[in-house]
């Protein structure tokens, strides 16, 4: 028997940002491995018009949770829904709801952020810091409290080469900031913002440390643990291979690829892709919960959730693996053949930008206003090469994360702990993994089914015939072009056509001889 599955058994768990990518797959493992526990409260919010309650009926429907209902048939009687928003001061959770939570909550996982790269400080401010906050003065009024288990990001601490398990301390206290965002005007943090990110390319990344800070500060004497996972991709083993139900990270490029929209983006082919998949963070997060509760270790101890130390894997092979998985799996109605590149320097990323991105899209919406109808592609290529600039940060350089705290918590695993809570990254076949990524990508995100294949190999055919008969259309036009106005080229011409004739009639001549 897991001990860590038994441990939470009977307990009350609060999960924030279990509406999330990597908090479904939290609550979906917790109620597989778990059944008896006693309640997962997950804090949500109304989102695209569906009520707490629609959200919670479409997340246990999912398939994600197809497993879940055969071992825990009740879980519908042990997910309780309680509404808030991280955006208010008092996270906006209600007088009795708060009373539930305080008197009852045995483990906190705190997966809520806002993961965009763009987001202005203010609001990744309140979102990763100042709701942190307010997590943490709850958990310290918690007498039933064993665990609180922030999760954080790898890339907190981008700015540094090597990255240690260790809270690195950002140039200006948390608390200070959460009080100047209270009273600075849009401007003035605007024009404050790329002084204190310094060093970082994105508010997620700063508001990410800024947060860990606050975790190590204002933790006072709770039981606190930290994770770091890097690039979260789609599921490797459970609940089955492949699930991912996002656009952040890899997906969104992998679907951008797989359309024909993206051609070419720049990268270090040789650079870490430090991914892990959504199961592995998951397991990770579950074994700390146990021995943080259990063992009560002090100092807050911080664990990396990585790859690249352990298994690395490269861009240029991740690139090539799910070019090749298209070859087998293409994605349905492509804008055009997929077939991306990496380009290494920024003048031929411009160039290519121009001709094979912006370009393509400019000839495609005047066609479309031609047919009347609405232009859009300039529009989402635009969106798209905005997603690629922000990434791009991420796929040129390499991140070295040590791991030792991970690596001596699986030593602390039994080995049925380490086969149920697998996060040996070690294990982890690359080429098998992005393959089913591509194809989780595919089921789970564009919704395709694969009986479709064989009708999107004929329309990628229709694609390159109409690639084809594009590019023999342009070259006559600029050779026609090119013969009125040149007399070289008349020359040119004549000499080809003149070589050919004489060719053909030695040939015939030849035939005709050796008859
Ligand atoms: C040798 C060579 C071989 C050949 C090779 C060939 C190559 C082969 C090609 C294959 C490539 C594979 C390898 C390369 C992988 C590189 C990934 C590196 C990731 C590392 C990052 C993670 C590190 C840190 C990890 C963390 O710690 S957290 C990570 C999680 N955080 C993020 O990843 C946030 C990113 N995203 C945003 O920050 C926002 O998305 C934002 C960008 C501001 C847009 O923002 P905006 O333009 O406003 O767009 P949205 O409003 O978001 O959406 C508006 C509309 O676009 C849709 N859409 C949203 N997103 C995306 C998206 N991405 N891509 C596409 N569409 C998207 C959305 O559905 C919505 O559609 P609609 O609803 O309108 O119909
Ligand atoms: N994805 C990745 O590659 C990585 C993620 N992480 C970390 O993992 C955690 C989860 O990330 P991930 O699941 O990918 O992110 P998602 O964007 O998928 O989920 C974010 C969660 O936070 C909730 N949330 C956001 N804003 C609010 C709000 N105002 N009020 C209430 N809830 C809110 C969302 O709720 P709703 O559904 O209502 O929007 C959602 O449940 C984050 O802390 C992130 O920093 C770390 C490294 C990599």
């Amino acid at each position: 028997m897991s001990m860590i599955a038994a441990f939470y058994g009977s307990k009350s768990i609060l999960i924030t940002g279990a509406t999330g990518f990597l908090g479904k797959v939290l609550m979906e493992k917790l109620f597989r491995t778990s059944p008896d526990l006693k309640v997962i409260y997950i804090l949500v919010r109304p989102k695209a018009g569906q009520t707490l309650q629609q959200r919670v009926f479409q997340i246990l429907n999912s398939k994600l949770f197809e497993k879940v209902k055969e071992v825990c048939p009740k879980v519908h009687e042990k997910i309780k829904p309680i509404y808030a928003d991280l955006n208010q001061k008092d996270l906006a959770i209600s007088k009795e709801d708060m009373q539930e939570l305080l008197s009852y909550t045995n483990i906190i996982f705190h997966c809520a952020a806002t993961v965009r790269f763009d987001d202005p400080l203010r609001h990744a401010v309140q979102l990763n810091v100042t709701a942190t906050q307010q997590l943490l003065f709850m958990a310290s009024q918690m007498p039933k409290l064993e665990a609180f288990i922030h999760i954080s990001t790898a890339y907190s601490n981008c700015n540094l080469k090597h990255i240690d398990e260790v809270v690195y301390p950002c140039s200006v206290e948390p608390k200070k900031i959460i009080e100047s965002m209270e009273w600075l005007d849009d401007a003035i943090i605007d024009e404050i913002t790329p002084k204190l990110i310094a060093g970082r390319p994105n508010t997620y990344t700063y508001t990410k440390a800024l947060g860990e800070m606050l975790v190590q500060q204002e933790g006072g004497n709770l039981n606190v643990a930290i994770i770091r996972p890097s690039i979260v991709g789609a599921t490797w083993q459970e609940p089955f291979p492949g699930w991912v139900d996002n656009l952040n990270g890899p997906s969104g490029l992998i679907v951008a690829a797989g359309k024909g929209f993206l051609r070419s983006i720049k990268a270090t082919p040789m650079a870490v892709a430090d991914l892990v998949p959504v199961d592995t963070v998951v397991n990770l997060t579950l074994a700390v919960g146990w021995y943080t509760a259990v063992h009560r270790p002090k100092p807050t101890l911080i664990y990396h959730c990585t790859s690249g130390t352990i298994n690395p894997c490269n861009w240029g092979k991740m690139g090539l693996q799910v070019l090749a998985t298209f070859e087998k799996v293409p994605f349905e109605r492509a804008f055009r053949r997929p077939n991306a590149d990496f380009t290494t320097n920024y003048f031929t990323a411009s160039c290519w930008n121009a001709v094979s991105h912006r370009a393509p899209a400019i000839i495609y919406d005047f066609y479309l206003r031609l047919t009347g109808r609405k232009p859009r592609m300039t529009k989402l290529m635009n969106r798209l090469l905005r997603t690629i600039s922000m990434l791009e940060y991420f796929i040129n350089q390499s991140w070295e994360w040590s791991t030792y705290n991970t690596e001596m918590l699986m030593s602390e695993l039994s080995p049925e702990d380490q086969r149920v809570f697998n996060f040996d990254v070690s294990q982890l076949n690359w080429l098998e993994y992005i393959e089913n990524y591509v194809m989780g990508v595919k089921k789970h995100i564009l919704k395709e089914d694969m009986a479709g294949i064989p009708e999107a190999r004929q329309h990628l055919k229709r694609l390159r015939n109409i690639h084809y008969l594009f590019n023999t259309a342009l070259f006559l036009i600029i050779w026609c072009l090119l013969l009125a106005r040149s007399q070289m080229a008349r020359n040119m011409w004549f000499f080809i056509v003149s070589f050919c004739y004489k060719f053909i009639s030695y040939f015939r001549a030849s035939r005709t001889l050796k008859i």
